[in-house]
């Protein structure tokens, strides 16, 4: 079946001409309709054909090309990033996209870590979250029309993952009514926000509240760092870029310090937490509440994880169409590298983890804004498990999607390495997610603690009747359970695919509760107990997401199914929730193993299942990726272009080397002539 209809996407940045015919091949055998699965993908037809709109006039437009960033100074990188914002302000303005979804969609379509990020990304969110109504009325106007430009600032240079022991201290002044910002040392610098070093004018900025020589906690303060009149630093305050970095070349990340500076009492954020002018504080509600942002932001991160590695693996499944290294036999025409088992190996997983991940990301979505609407009407019963479970998904997301890229630089051989595959910049661009919003394993010990508690709970209390995605901690008869997958068949059943994860992380959280309880009885306090099981509390907040990754695909495919979406798409989608099932049981195989849930009566069957799926996905892997409708601009790729002129592209491209400018390389005269011309 070819695809119902065409995407309309301009082919910019490619080398124009007729495109590669085994992609056209390829494309033209799809056996679902490529269109419905991206209508499936973005919400539907309207919503992606509003996409393609502002994808297609970010592609088209100059001020938003890409293919310069690679020759660009760190310097220059920044202030191209600052035209991109300049530009980006001007088309809200010309093509009226005043929504707050329209602005999000015209930034994604840029595709660039713009110094407006932390803005719209925290800065506002946290008005929004943080701030009374009075103030919210006060500075939320001004944010949204740029009149003031702001960031977060939380780490220091001392700490970022102990928020506890920031030391930046606001202390309030009552004959004044004002708060005091200072730092008392050099690790109580600011140290890391994006876009504070030469960008903001404002930040959000957290600092140790203390009233009357009393501790009262970290807080939020609304703080002007720079005059609006001519941007230079205002008194008592020192900031500026924190230098070079491994790359997100075009984000200011900045360091700050305080030297007594003065702000309003009303410029402490005191939606939930109060100082009153004769300084009374009143506690908030619930004492992580000021860490909100943080959970909304990772909630945003793990739906990031799809689109990051569906890029990577577009670019990755498209280049091996169009590569072809060796024939089987002499005489017979070379292989496209796609048809490598090895390569289907390397690849397809990466591609059914792309989809599971946006149906992760739409869960995530949709459970954080019941959790909103709960904080709203001041109920916070929720935190615990969002926290957890975004930090979990967090962390899982962000580590895959970033080996991923890698997995896919590599299988793309020697082009990989270049940087016009767009592989190696999308790569360091992206890992700093598995660090910033919260380390990885710092992330997943707040998962498993979560866990480890709500285990403790069910075994103390049998009945008691947990939320969904852990009620499995309840069920300790589980543990005696294994797997009966013991032909290729049986390893389709999602049932028994859940039961596998499901198995694995009760078994792993039951051990880490068992290893808990074994180091205290050896003398451990609790605190002490815990660092000796650390490495294993990672694994369990790992093990715990993979089954919540699992169980929404699954449970996302029996919802379209009772919608009714086509035959064709369900069974695509199936196989790639197969594929993901069981290629992640296969890469932890001796998880599986270790406790007997398995033996090599169910990984034979496991292996050759996987095979199978390999097969089954090959004829389908251009359309499945083709399906995520990226321009050629969002890929940024010589290797991913859409009409597969990859050594064109390749070729043009290299021309815009700086070094191509002259025949004659600059140092010759200097350097080589004097040892070529010398006599022998
Ligand atoms: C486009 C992308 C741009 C990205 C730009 C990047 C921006 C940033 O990176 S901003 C800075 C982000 N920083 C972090 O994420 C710091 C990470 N650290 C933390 O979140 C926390 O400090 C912690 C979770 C590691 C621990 O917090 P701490 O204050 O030390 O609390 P305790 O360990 O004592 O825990 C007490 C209790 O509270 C629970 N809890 C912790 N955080 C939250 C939360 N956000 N929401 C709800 N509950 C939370 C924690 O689980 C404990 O619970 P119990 O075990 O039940 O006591
Ligand atoms: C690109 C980028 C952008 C950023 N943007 C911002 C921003 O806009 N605003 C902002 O405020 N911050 C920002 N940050 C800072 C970021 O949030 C922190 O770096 C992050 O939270 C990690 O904290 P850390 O650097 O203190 O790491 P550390 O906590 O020092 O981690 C170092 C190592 O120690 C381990 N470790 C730490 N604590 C424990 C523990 N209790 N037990 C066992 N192991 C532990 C970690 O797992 C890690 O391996 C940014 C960082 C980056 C890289």
């Amino acid at each position: 079946m070819s695809s119902s209809s065409k995407p309309n996407l301009p082919v910019t940045n490619a080398v124009n001409g007729p495109p590669n015919a085994d992609l056209v091949r390829e494309r033209g055998a799809a056996s679902f309709p490529v269109r419905d699965l991206t209508y499936l993908v973005y919400g539907g037809q309207e919503r992606t054909e509003h996409l393609e709109r502002i994808a297609n006039m970010v592609a088209s437009d100059p001020v938003f090309r890409k293919t310069d960033r690679f020759f660009l100074s760190r310097t220059e990188q920044y202030r191209r990033s600052l035209e991109k914002v300049r530009h980006y302000k001007e088309l809200i303005a010309k093509h009226n996209l005043h929504s707050e979804l329209d602005q999000q969609d015209l930034r994604q379509a840029i595709d660039e870590d713009l110094p407006i990020g932390l803005h719209v990304g925290m800065f506002i969110p946290t008005i929004v979250g943080q701030g009374t109504d009075e103030q919210q009325k006060k500075w939320l106007p001004l944010a949204r029309a740029y009149k003031i430009i702001g960031t977060y600032a939380q780490t220091e240079l001392g700490h970022g993952s102990f928020i506890r022991g920031l030391e930046t201290v606001a202390t309030y002044d009552k004959s004044t009514q004002e708060f005091v910002l200072n730092s008392p040392t050099l690790t109580a610098t600011k140290w890391w926000p994006g876009a504070l070093g030469k960008t903001s004018t404002h930040c959000v900025v957290f600092a140790r509240l203390v009233i009357s020589d009393r501790e009262c906690g970290v807080h939020p303060f609304m703080v002007q760092l720079r005059s609006l009149e001519n941007h230079e630093p205002l008194k008592g305050i020192t900031v500026g870029d924190i230098g070079p970095k491994f790359a997100y070349e075009t984000m200011d990340n900045g360091f700050l310090r305080f030297d007594h500076v003065r702000i309003p009492r009303d410029h402490m954020l005191m939606r939930f937490a109060q100082v009153a002018a004769d300084g009374t504080y009143s506690t908030p509600p619930h004492s992580k509440v000021s860490y909100a942002t943080m959970v909304f932001m990772r909630a945003y991160i793990i739906g990031t994880a799809s689109s990051t590695l569906a890029k990577a693996v577009t670019i990755a499944v498209r280049y091996s169409c169009v590569r072809k290294q060796f024939p089987l036999r002499s005489g017979e025409p070379e292989q496209q590298i796609l048809n490598y088992q090895n390569q289907q190996a390397a690849l397809f997983p990466l591609l059914a983890t792309a989809y599971a991940f946006h149906f992760t990301g739409n869960y995530i979505r949709q459970m954080y804004s019941d959790f909103v609407r709960g904080m709203r009407a001041q109920d916070f019963s929720v935190l615990p498990e969002m926290h957890a479970t975004s930090a979990g998904l967090k962390s899982l997301t962000t580590w895959i999607a970033s080996a991923g890229i890698e997995t896919c630089r590599a299988s793309c051989g020697g082009h990989g390495y270049s940087k016009l595959s767009g592989l190696p910049s999308l790569y360091a661009n992206y890992i700093p997610a598995c660090t910033y919003e919260g380390d990885n394993t710092v992330m997943c010990f707040q998962l498993a603690r979560y866990l480890l508690k709500l285990y403790g709970k069910a075994q103390a209390k049998p009945g008691l009747r947990l939320p969904g995605n852990v009620s499995y901690l309840e069920k300790s008869t589980l543990l005696d359970e294994r797997c009966d997958a013991s032909t290729e068949e049986l390893w389709l059943d999602p049932a028994r695919q859940l039961h596998a994860y499901r198995n694995r992380a009760l078994r792993l959280v039951a051990n880490c509760a068992n290893r808990l309880v074994a180091e205290m009885q050896k003398g451990k306090d609790e605190v002490l107990a815990v660092e000796a099981i650390k490495s294993d509390m990672v694994k369990v907040a790992k093990a715990h997401s993979y089954y919540v990754v699992l169980n929404n695909f699954v449970n996302a495919i029996e919802q379209l199914r009772a919608s009714g979406t086509s035959t064709p798409i369900l069974r695509v989608l199936k196989t790639l929730c197969d594929l993901f099932a069981l290629h992640f049981i296969q890469a932890d195989l001796g998880d599986f193993l270790e406790y007997g849930y398995l033996s090599s009566l169910h990984t034979e069957p496991l292996h050759a299942q996987i095979r199978r799926l390999l097969e089954a996905i090959r004829p389908d892997a251009v359309a499945l990726v083709d399906a995520f409708n990226f321009t050629d601009h969002a890929l940024g790729s010589a290797l991913g272009v859409h009409n597969g002129r990859v050594y064109e592209t390749l070729f043009e491209w290299a021309q815009q080397e700086p070094l191509n400018k002259t025949q004659v390389a600059p140092g010759y005269h200097e350097y080589i002539k004097p040892f070529l011309l010398a006599k022998m």
